[in-house]
């Protein structure tokens, strides 16, 4: 059984080089909370005392305005970024889906990238190989897999990252903003394979601005705001809750 639970939770950013915008910053009605503790360095409190549980079937969509704490949600429960106070446990297979931040490297080759990527991914370098071919072909690339990827064009280096993100069948899916998809023809089979991956998943996590994205892959939903739950519910509700939080501000 997959599950992710979430205990009392804060995220805090030290910030450097802060003294000067300081305190413009603070005047801020966006982001997470800017605080500063006597003698300390100022820091974000990107998320304040999360306790959250994620189980089975869920797909959950995260809602909030910029800087909430949305991405910084993310790569918590992608491993990226370690709280700061609280607990934090995930038991099942994970994987981060960010088109940007994959760690594709301009210098590498398209093969290189394939074995990078797919270790950051958490495949076993023997799974890797097994599915490298598959990879190659999916992104059509052809002979372009063995030049550096500063090479490609942006698209090209999209269809890399997107075959390589896909290549694995893992119980939650974590994601930022979903995840591009390159030009019409690739973006129509790109589609039938995410949504393989989607169907297979046991739990997905999906922070994201679009509303028709949340609405299509995810069943519940929560309402972040400088860094807290404010609330949480339907896709539905959420939505609404978000629309009257932007037409009170
Ligand atoms: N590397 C960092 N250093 C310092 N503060 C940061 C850093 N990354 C994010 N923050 C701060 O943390 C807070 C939450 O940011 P986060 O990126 O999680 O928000 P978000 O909800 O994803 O926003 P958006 O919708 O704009 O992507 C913001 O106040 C932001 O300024």
């Amino acid at each position: 059984m997959a599950e992710i639970k979430l205990d009392n939770i804060s995220l805090e950013y030290p910030v450097v080089d802060a003294e000067r915008s300081f305190r413009k910053a603070l005047l801020s009605p966006l982001g997470g909370v800017i605080g500063q503790k006597k003698g300390a360095r100022p820091h974000v409190r990107a998320l304040n005392n999360i306790n959250l549980t994620v189980r089975d079937g869920d797909r959950l969509g995260l809602v909030g305005h910029n800087g909430a704490g949305k991405t910084t949600l993310i790569k918590l429960l992608g491993g990226v970024l370690q709280p700061t106070t609280g607990t934090m446990s995930v038991s099942g297979s994970t994987a981060t889906l960010v088109t940007q931040g994959l760690g594709v490297d301009a210098e590498d080759t398209g093969y290189e990238n394939i074995k990078l990527c797919g270790l950051y991914l958490g495949m076993t370098p023997r799974e890797i190989e097994a599915k490298t071919k598959e990879i190659a072909e999916f992104t059509e690339l052809g002979d372009f897999l063995h030049l550096p990827v500063k090479t490609y064009s942006t698209g090209m280096v999209v269809r890399l990252s997107f075959a390589i993100t896909t290549a694995v069948s893992p119980e939650i899916m974590i994601m930022d903003e979903g995840i591009g998809a390159g030009d019409a023809r690739f973006a129509k089979k790109a589609q039938e394979r995410f949504e393989r991956m989607v169907d297979t998943s046991k739990i997905i996590v999906l922070a994201s601005h679009s509303p028709s994205l949340i609405a299509q892959l995810c069943n519940k939903a929560i309402l972040m705001s400088h860094g807290e739950i404010v609330q949480s519910g339907s896709v539905e509700e959420i939505q609404k809750a978000y629309d009257a939080l932007n037409a009170a501000a």
